[in-house]
């Protein structure tokens, strides 16, 4: 399994010997756990360390919700459901999501219309919900678990206690007393694991499994990529690559990055990428802003913004080598659209053309880039690629002497709401 970052500059004029030095200390400061904000590096040893107990756990447990449940309703905001929905959506086929169980996201938007909408569009079938939250105390997906905890109760009864699984801390948090208190079936999120990188804990893992996809795979595609990047090699550690390329950009005059993708399979891929970097790295007047199109459709769009708008942009693709099924332009007998110079082409083939018209064309206009290649979507290349993006993102962090870990502007917006709305004690 790899990895391939290309870049549109000269990477190796990139490490000298200063930073190579920083990319090492870094390295060690990540892997023996020392670094700043290192109660929160569980991550990086999680797949290898991940209990086989637990795995058969969430298996089991997913298994039983599948087979009781034609819907399961997760609640949840940023790292509580990006990871799980960037994964379903990335192995999902357009139309049929899932053949027997139905994921649905609620709480990471406060709307009355959708919960309404939402609790009709359940009334016919057997629900589940998994609630999600770290914290156990973020507002708004505690406001959506109260309208549906509620439609659970008087819908199935006693039977309500069975079908609400909660996923929070082990020791604090309201829905933790929450959950204890009414006799919910509790699943951890590790202390040392903060929520945007906890996508391989049960937060990411039951939906995942629940929705019928293989966790062992995706587990082990996060372990290969541990193994891969625990090791120091500037010129093989694709993650030391990905960080080093984007800090030069930032360093160079280009703080926004936009992560361009041609499947929309990966759109969520790109929201999950987007949290994850942009709560990690913005802080302290600093970071890239990381942004998403995707293509043919955002090249009809953005795309004029990116050729000739105000140059402070780069940009990484993000690409798939193989897809899992595909179509070819076939010989019209009239060629009244004019197509038939395609023919014999796929339309994998035309988005590879696509990629790299679309790359020379921006690099002409001022844009550089690197692109990121993948062999295909499936969950052993999909924990692989996480995992990697999760490491990238913790070295360009520290490349920036910011801490990737904490997230304190959140607060302020918090602590306004709830001045607004007269929470007791603000
Ligand atoms: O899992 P929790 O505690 O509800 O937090 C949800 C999200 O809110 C934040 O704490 C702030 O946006 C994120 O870091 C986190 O992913």
């Amino acid at each position: 399994m790899n990895i391939s970052v290309n870049y549109s500059g000269d990477y190796n004029q990139l490490l000298t010997s200063e930073l190579e030095s920083k990319l090492k200390a870094i390295h060690k400061g990540i892997h023996t756990k020392s670094a700043e904000g290192a109660e929160y590096l569980g991550w990086v040893d999680w797949p290898s360390t991940i209990n086989q107990e637990f795995l058969e756990d969430i298996k089991e447990t997913a298994k039983h919700i599948r087979s009781t449940s034609d819907v399961l309703v997760v609640i949840g905001i940023g790292g509580s459901y990006l990871g799980s929905k960037a994964v379903i959506e990335a192995l999902s086929t357009p139309f049929k999501k899932q053949t027997d169980l139905e994921v649905i996201f609620a709480g990471h938007l406060v709307s009355g219309e959708y919960l309404k909408e939402l609790i009709t569009y359940l009334d016919n079938k057997e629900v589940t919900l998994n609630i999600i939250s770290k914290s156990g105390t973020t507002t708004e997906p505690a406001i959506a678990f109260r309208f549906l905890q509620q439609y659970m109760e008087k819908r199935y009864g006693d039977q309500a206690t069975s079908r609400i699984f909660v996923t929070t801390d082990e020791e604090k948090g309201a829905l933790r007393s929450l959950a204890i208190e009414k006799g919910y079936r509790r699943f951890v999120v590790p202390g040392n694991i903060g929520g945007r990188y906890s996508v391989f804990t049960a937060v990411g893992l039951l939906p995942i499994a629940a929705a019928g996809y293989d966790i062992e795979k995706l587990i082990n595609g996060a372990k290969i990529a541990e193994q891969e990047f625990g090791v120091f090699d500037t010129k093989s550690n694709s993650a030391i690559q990905y960080a080093v390329i984007r800090n030069h950009l930032y360093n160079t005059g280009y703080p926004v990055e936009i992560m361009a993708t041609f499947d929309e399979k990966l759109t969520y891929v790109q929201e999950w990428w987007k949290q994850l970097f942009g709560e990690s790295e913005g802080k302290e007047g600093k970071g890239i802003f990381p942004a998403s199109v995707l293509y043919s459709t955002d090249l009809h769009s953005l795309g004029q913004y990116i050729q000739d708008g105000k140059r402070m942009l780069f940009e990484s693709f993000l690409m798939v080598k193989s897809v899992p099924s595909d179509l070819m332009v076939f010989e019209a007998e009239n060629n009244g659209d004019e197509l038939n110079y395609l023919s014999g082409l796929s339309l994998h083939e035309f988005n590879m053309a696509c990629h790299e018209a679309t790359a020379t064309a921006h690099l002409d206009g001022g844009v550089p880039q690197l692109t990121i290649t993948i062999e295909q979507l499936d969950e052993q290349h999909i924990g692989h690629l996480l995992y990697f993006y999760m490491m990238a993102c913790a070295f360009s962090s520290y490349l920036l002497d910011i801490n990737p870990f904490d997230q304190p502007g959140v607060e302020d917006y918090k602590t306004n709401i709830f001045k607004i709305l007269k929470k007791p004690g603000y």
